[in-house]
């Protein structure tokens, strides 16, 4: 049986539908372990024997990782764009995404609860590693997530660009350990440029506004 393979325009609902590959349920148990483990360390009362232990045994994790070869992500992408992606391509270019990817230790988890031309909507919840002032998340984790979920409007509708530019103003304390909903929408087009806004919300509060430019490359304008 020949593999399915995939282009642009199939890409998000392909990777939502499709069955998620085998090695990616195993790079997907890693990252929600070093993230469980990332927010249960930060300020742990422990004493300083357990400390050690904790500190060898991670050591001897990384030890044993070694520094693996990694796969061309430059790949996937030239694969996609000649509709010759396979649904691994796809988790390649998708999950390990700094702010949704499943198979990233990093990303905070943004659960997509709706993607379509007209926006998207996405909800998470921020951990202790992820606190700036007391109770609150950081400016610049508050950036970093928007900045991804301006930008997946910008996928949701079929488009692509880069950030030109994200302004942020912040309208109130954004809490952590607790749920938050993002909101994107594209608001306009001159040309190249894409204007996007967005916002986060703590229940009926808005916290944060955000809006900016996206420069869709000059090969694809
Ligand atoms: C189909 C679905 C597929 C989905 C597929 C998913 C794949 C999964 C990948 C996920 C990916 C996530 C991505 C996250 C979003 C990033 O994190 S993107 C990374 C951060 N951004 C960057 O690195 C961008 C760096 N900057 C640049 O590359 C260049 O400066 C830019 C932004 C492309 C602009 O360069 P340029 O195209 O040469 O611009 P230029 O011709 O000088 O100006 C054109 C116009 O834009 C304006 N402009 C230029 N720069 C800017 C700016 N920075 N701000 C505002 N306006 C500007 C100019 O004033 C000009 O305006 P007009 O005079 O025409 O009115």
């Amino acid at each position: 049986m020949t593999e399915k393979t995939f282009g642009p325009f199939e890409l998000q609902k392909a990777y939502s539908t499709e069955p998620v590959p085998d090695d990616f349920v195993l790079r997907r148990r890693i990252s929600t372990a070093m993230r469980t483990l990332s927010e249960r360390v930060i300020r742990a009362e422990v004493d300083q024997a357990t400390l050690q232990h904790w500190a060898e045994q991670l050591e001897a994790v990384v030890a044993t990782v070694g520094e693996p070869e990694r796969r061309d992500s430059k790949q996937a992408n030239r694969k996609l764009f000649t509709g010759a992606a396979t649904i691994e391509d796809l988790y390649h270019m998708m999950d390990f995404d700094p702010v949704s990817g499943g198979a990233n230790p990093i990303a905070p988890q943004v659960t997509w609860v709706q993607e379509g031309q007209e926006g998207v909507e996405g909800t998470l919840r921020l951990g202790q590693q992820y606190q700036g002032p007391p109770g609150r998340v950081h400016g610049g984790v508050i950036a970093w997530i928007l900045d991804a979920v301006l930008s997946r409007a910008l996928h949701a509708a079929f488009r692509l660009g880069v950030t030109g530019t994200l302004n942020i103003r912040y309208l109130a304390g954004t809490p952590i350990e607790d749920t938050i909903t993002c909101r994107a929408r594209i608001t306009g087009q001159e040309g190249r440029k894409i204007f996007i806004e967005g916002s986060i919300w703590h229940g009926d509060q808005q916290t944060v506004h955000a809006e900016g430019v996206w420069l869709t490359p000059k090969s694809l304008g």
